[in-house]
């Protein structure tokens, strides 16, 4: 299975005292259909961002893809907020103990897509029980919690694992990577197999960002 490759802007990387704004750059840039918003509890991860409410108020603006990614410990407890908000996507993390199965039905059941989410430091074979029930599969490239990391090599060859157990299962979903993720790294990751790179500070500081989209995602059909 292979995707378009989609370049999905971090709004955490935005100007928070105007979002719009940012989101709007993020939509005004060719070849931007998806915009990327992350929600952080200040328990599975040491930061604070956005609530549903925020979600919300940036929907009523925008015909973006809304790619929701939930670092909480109890996620379970805000699936139909922030699908109600007008995500379309979300994804929640392995790591926490919740019933994550049941709450990967609860996404798809209220009409969004679902992913599940590993960090640098968790195995992969985390994610196996999910790899029926998931349209995304996302590998952090950094320790969850901040924007302006830099990557972690060492998840390369995990984007590499899950990449085979896509081709040899001809499971349909996405290989989404999150953190550090700009023109070299991102292209990296897209050599080991992901299609979806998440890209908040190089996106937003980069001069031509409709150059650093169609740099990521590559001519329509070319194969690297
Ligand atoms: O999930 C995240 C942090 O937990 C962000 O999506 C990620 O950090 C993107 O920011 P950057 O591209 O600046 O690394
Ligand atoms: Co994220």
């Amino acid at each position: 299975m292979s995707h378009r490759p989609i370049v999905a802007p971090s709004i955490l990387a935005g100007n928070h005292a105007r979002l719009a704004d940012s989101l709007a750059q993020a939509e005004q840039t060719d070849g931007v259909f998806w915009v990327h918003i992350d929600i952080m509890d200040g328990h599975f991860v040491p930061n604070l961002s956005f609530g549903p409410q925020t979600v919300a108020d940036l929907r009523g603006g925008s015909e973006l893809f809304f790619d929701v990614h939930l670092m909480l410990d109890n996620p379970h407890l805000y699936i139909d907020a922030f699908i109600k908000a007008g995500a379309q996507n979300v994804t929640i993390h392995a790591e926490p103990d919740y019933p994550k199965a049941e709450t990967l039905r609860q996404i798809r059941a209220q009409g969004a897509t679902c992913g599940i989410c590993i960090n640098p430091g968790t195995p992969v074979e985390m994610l196996e029980p999910y790899l029926e029930a998931v349209d995304l599969v996302l590998l952090m490239t950094v320790q969850p919690g901040f924007g302006g990391q830099s990557f972690r090599e060492d998840v390369l060859p995990k984007i590499e694992k899950v990449a085979h157990w896509r081709e040899q299962h001809g499971y349909q979903w996405r290989i989404e990577v999150d953190g550090g993720v700009n023109l070299e790294t991102g292209l990296r990751c897209r050599d080991a197999g992901a299609d979806t790179f998440v890209a908040g500070t190089a996106f937003f500081k980069h001069a031509d960002r409709a150059e650093f989209v169609r740099t990521l995602e590559g001519a329509p059909g070319e194969t690297r």
